[in-house]
């Protein structure tokens, strides 16, 4: 029986039933003339140069989404839509207790999976942390598909259910609890569908990728699986309204923090993830410090994996500058949640 269908069970259950999981082991369009392409991938390629600057097509790819964020917010100031509501008024329209029931829920499982996000989301406001915990739901669940128990029932079919899914809980039509709480998040902050749909497709390339040619292959997947979480939570962590920066700078720097983080990730993981068949270091970088798959395999620490790691480190170090730069832009009372 396919994985998604235990996602669609009841709503009862402490979230690791639920989840059931084990205890972890471990384009192209017009641009505006006021945010010049050329200083989007000035921004990558500075990062990256100490290695392989991504090829403008992963760049391009990614700017087109950054693009789409920032126009949204745009016009939701333009029309002064982003009302927030408070939620004791969220209540009053969503049917209260339930839907408080459902972002409790989520709540929990971050605090499950998640100790150090958590802690950071204790930080918000309270309409602000509990999207979080909704949008931190909602990922986890949907990397579980293809890193949890049941992921080798995972086909790109089951994927294509689970967007279906996603659609669905975008038009205000929840499968269950957790969606719930998403899809009234989504409802109340202005968050675009497509960083999830991309982020459903990095689980795609999970499925059928076990190696990166180069950083260019590495960045696309970076963004797609955690670039694509610092989109989603711009929209909820707000910019300061007397930030001069603009927002594609701002989200330039949420997905700078996705990518830092991933990355951080994928040098923590090497051997567990080699051990699973996935190696995602780039293996021009490999072959030009003079490593395999095998050493990486033999897990012998060696001066030149040592050598090679340092370079690895350095450029997760500048995208985490890069990130920093951009939390200052935030609304005053998400900037402490991030940098913690
Ligand atoms: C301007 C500015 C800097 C704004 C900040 C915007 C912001 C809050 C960005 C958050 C970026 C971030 C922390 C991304 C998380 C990336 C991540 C951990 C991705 C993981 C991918 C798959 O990797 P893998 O399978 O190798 O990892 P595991 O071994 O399984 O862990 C993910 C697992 C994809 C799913 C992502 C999550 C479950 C994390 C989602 C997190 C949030 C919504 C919380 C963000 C909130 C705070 C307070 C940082
Ligand atoms: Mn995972």
């Amino acid at each position: 029986m396919s994985g998604v269908l235990l996602w669609v069970v009841g709503p009862k259950g402490n979230a690791a039933s639920l989840f059931n999981l084990e205890p972890r082991t471990s384009k192209k369009q017009r641009r505006p003339r006021s945010y010049p392409r050329a200083r989007v991938v000035s921004v990558v390629s500075a990062i990256s140069s100490s290695v392989v600057s991504p090829s403008r097509s992963s760049v391009d790819r990614v700017y087109e989404v950054v693009l789409k964020q920032a126009a949204l917010v745009r016009e939701q100031r333009r029309e002064k839509a982003l009302d927030v509501k408070k939620p004791e008024e969220a209540e009053g329209s969503t049917g209260g207790d339930l839907l408080n029931e459902a972002y409790e829920r989520c709540g929990e499982v971050c605090a499950e999976y998640a100790k150090t996000f958590y802690l950071g989301t204790l930080l918000m406001t309270p309409e602000r942390r509990r999207a979080v915990w909704a949008i931190y739901v909602w990922c986890r669940r949907t990397d579980e598909l293809v890193d949890g128990p049941n992921a080798a029932h995972i086909t790109p079919k089951a994927l294509d259910r689970w967007e279906k899914r996603l659609n669905d809980l975008f038009e205000g039509r929840p499968y269950d609890m957790f969606d719930a709480a998403l899809a009234d998040a989504v409802s109340k902050y202005p968050v675009d569908i497509q960083p999830f749909k991309d982020m459903i497709e990095g689980m795609r390339l999970d499925l059928r990728k076990s190696r990166y040619m180069n950083f260019d292959e590495l960045y696309l997947y970076c963004y797609y699986v955690a670039g694509t979480v610092g989109l989603m939570s711009v929209p909820v962590m707000g910019i300061a309204p007397e930030s001069k920066a603009s927002t594609e700078s701002v989200y330039n720097a949420a997905l700078a923090l996705g990518v830092a983080n991933q990355l951080t990730n994928i040098l923590r993981d090497v051997g567990e993830d080699a051990r699973r068949g996935r190696i995602y270091l780039p293996q021009d970088e490999l072959a030009r410090a003079g490593l395999s798959d095998a050493d990486i395999l033999r897990g012998k620490v060696t001066d030149k994996w040592r050598g090679f790691m340092k370079e690895q480190i350095k450029r997760a170090r500048k995208f985490f500058d890069e990130a920093e730069k951009g939390v200052v832009e935030l609304d005053a009372a998400s900037r402490w949640p991030v940098m913690a």
